[in-house]
């Protein structure tokens, strides 16, 4: 018997607004896999992750998550989620925050570990408030990593991050999949779909695709996954 995906999204609407920020999307995410979360800014990324998450009001359909509806209590300590902006304590140095974020899920044996691999061993020390905006939201994504949920849900991650930050933080991500860890990532950035083995497309609410980078490009005909989302886009696909 196939192993059941690690999430499943069955007819997802939700209304922000005058907004449809999620139009009816349906999916699944592998377990023990990163899949990347692609589209542009406003096209309902950060909702979906949201309504993964429990924490988006009013959704219509269904959100299974690790076996359970998305939401459930029993979830919380199952699932990291690391927002777009960084949510951490300022007057806390870098090392407390993790430490502390460790703790509520009963061990910091990879507080070490999770600093160094986001590049923060060295500011281990330092108060969160006394750090760069980039550096910040690092110290985040480490308070989410640390107790190595079974699912990490992070919302731009990579942003405002050098480029050997980011392959260190990408190739961190595939340990972490290697080892079981399922991973929902967003980015706008298309290039990083390389490290992703599945990619969600979405589109002013919609999912245009689920498929593997390879799999876009070869239905696309095109070399990128840049000019392959835009062929997509504008119905040129070969
Ligand atoms: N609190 C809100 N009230 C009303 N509309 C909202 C609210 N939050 C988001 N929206 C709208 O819902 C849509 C989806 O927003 P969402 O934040 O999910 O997009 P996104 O793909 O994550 O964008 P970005 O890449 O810029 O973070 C957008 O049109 C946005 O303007």
């Amino acid at each position: 018997m196939a192993t059941q995906p690690a999430v499943r999204c069955t007819s997802v609407t939700v209304h922000r607004g005058d907004t449809v920020a999620c139009d009816n999307v349906s999916l699944h995410i592998d377990r023990g896999s990163i899949t990347g979360l692609f589209g542009p800014s406003g096209c309902g990324k950060t909702t979906l992750m949201r309504s993964i998450v429990g924490t988006q009001a009013k959704v219509a359909g269904s959100i299974d998550v690790l076996g359970e509806p998305a939401g459930t209590a029993t979830l919380r300590r199952r699932i990291g989620y690391a927002t777009q902006s960084a949510s951490t304590y300022a007057d806390l140095s870098v090392i407390d925050n993790v430490t502390y974020f460790a703790s509520l899920h009963g061990t910091t044996d990879n507080v070490a570990e999770t600093l160094a691999a986001v590049g923060l061993a060295a500011y281990a020390k330092r108060r969160v408030s006394d750090l760069s905006g980039g550096q910040i939201n690092r110290v985040s994504i480490a308070c989410a990593l640390v107790a190595k949920p079974e699912l990490l849900i992070l919302d731009e991650p990579t942003v405002g991050l050098d480029p050997v930050l980011r392959a260190e933080l990408w190739h961190y991500f595939a340990t972490l999949a290697a080892d079981g860890t399922t991973l929902l990532v967003s980015s706008h950035v298309m290039d990083e779909a390389e490290h992703c083995a599945e990619m969600i497309l979405m589109r002013a609410g919609r999912v245009l695709a689920q498929c593997t980078p390879a799999d876009l490009k070869s239905r696309t005909g095109k070399p990128s996954i840049d000019d392959a989302f835009l062929a997509l886009i504008e119905g040129t696909a070969a």
